[in-house]
């Protein structure tokens, strides 16, 4: 059985506290060498790598000197605080010894919830991967409350998969993969190797969090790769402790759980469109624009805009029709109503002139729409 990774271009990897701390020992500076030295690898083979690693609540309580993990909310945050900066700073030094720089982006479940904040966050990310930066993404501890916390960062993991429709998410960990049972506790345990995202049967099998640092377990693992499915992406679960675990997956070779999307990416994407679509307006497209974006799916440009109907905000659903009215896309506009007003019909060149500022150059990115 040949990996999914092999012929995936666009890459999460997710690294877990266990694995980055050392089961709670303070950071594990010689696995995440072997991590940035592996995900430099897969950059140099032309994949574009996102990575989500916790370890900031484990390395903040080592560095505070507390033995055990806070209950306490306030506390939690205090110690995510305060270990982040060892986490940025680890990474940052690690990656730099393979010529890559690094970014921080720190997400809330707010931040994805909010169609503009969930845009900014996509473009942020995708700016970066073009500038051939590795983000490097945690919850942002600081402002989530228990009752908004993505809890564990699969759940992260996997939207940003879905953020950045990502082709797959890696999440590693201390065990090879999925067994039938948790295997500290069941030695008969059986290894997964393969099986459908979303099958239920899975989540019979992944029991709580196995260790004391981490707090998922392979309950939200089974979850997130449920998740990513919806954008179509397939799902690794590895050990982080395999030699060269990401190269040998690029490779080919079927390591670790494989959860493979029972959707591509492209029914997945039509079908979120279609149900959380709510249309606040409508964009009506000249003769050429209408052409462009039916048969050639391009993204949508100002200049091919004659008419803005509705009040919108960036980040909401409009409908695109051309001049007979006729619906040809729907997708999420860049701009609001007020600023699409004024910058339609307009060459890319003058948006700026215009508006005083540059969001993007397109109305709709292609990425943000889907043509009927
Ligand atoms: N069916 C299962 N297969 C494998 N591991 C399981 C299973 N059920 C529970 N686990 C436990 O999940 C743990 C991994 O989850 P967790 O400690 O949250 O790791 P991480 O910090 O990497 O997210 C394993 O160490 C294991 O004990
Ligand atoms: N934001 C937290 C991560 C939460 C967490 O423990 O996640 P997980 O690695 O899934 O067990 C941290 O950096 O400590």
């Amino acid at each position: 059985m040949h990996s999914v990774i092999h012929t995936a271009s666009r890459l999460v990897v997710k690294v877990g506290s266990s694995l980055v701390t050392n089961d709670g020992k303070g950071l594990d500076r010689v696995a995440l060498a072997r991590w940035a030295a592996e995900i430099a690898e897969l950059k140099r083979r032309g994949k574009e790598v996102v990575l989500v690693s916790s370890g900031a609540i484990a390395e903040g309580c080592q560095r505070l000197g507390w033995s055990r993990r806070p209950k306490a909310v306030h506390e939690l945050q205090a110690a995510a605080a305060v270990g982040q900066m060892g986490l940025a700073q680890a990474y940052e030094t690690e990656f730099r010894e393979h010529g890559l720089k690094t970014a921080q982006v720190l997400l809330t479940h707010e931040d994805l919830a909010d169609r503009t904040r969930y845009l900014n966050a996509r473009s942020t990310l995708t700016a970066l991967l073009a500038l051939n930066v590795v983000p490097i993404i945690n919850e942002n501890d600081t402002v989530v409350t228990d009752e908004i916390r993505f809890g564990d960062n699969d759940t992260l993991g996997a939207l940003v998969t879905n953020l950045i429709e990502a082709d797959a998410l890696v999440i590693l960990t201390d065990q090879r993969g999925l067994y039938t049972a948790d295997p500290r506790k069941n030695p008969n345990a059986q290894f997964v190797h393969e099986a459908e995202a979303g099958d239920p049967a899975l989540e019979e099998m992944a029991g709580g969090a196995g260790s004391s640092v981490g707090t998922g377990g392979m309950y939200t693992k089974i979850v997130a790769a449920k998740r990513a499915a919806r954008s179509g992406a397939a799902t690794v679960i590895a050990s982080g402790r395999e030699q060269n675990v990401l190269s040998r997956l690029a490779d080919g070779e079927g390591i670790g759980t494989q959860l493979v999307a029972p959707t591509t990416r492209m029914a997945a994407r039509k079908q979120w469109l279609a149900d959380h679509l709510k249309l606040t307006g409508r964009l009506v497209l000249d003769a050429g624009a209408a052409v462009a974006v039916r048969e050639k799916h391009t993204s949508l440009l100002p200049i091919g805009v004659i008419g803005v109907e509705g009040d919108f905000l960036r980040g909401e659903a409009v409908a695109c029709v051309d001049e007979t009215g006729h619906e040809v896309a729907r997708g999420l506009v860049n701009y609001s109503s007020d600023e699409a007003r004024l910058i339609m019909k307009k060459p890319t060149r003058a948006l700026e002139e215009t508006l005083g500022y540059l969001v993007e150059p397109e109305l709709i990115h292609r990425d943000n729409m889907v043509t009927l």
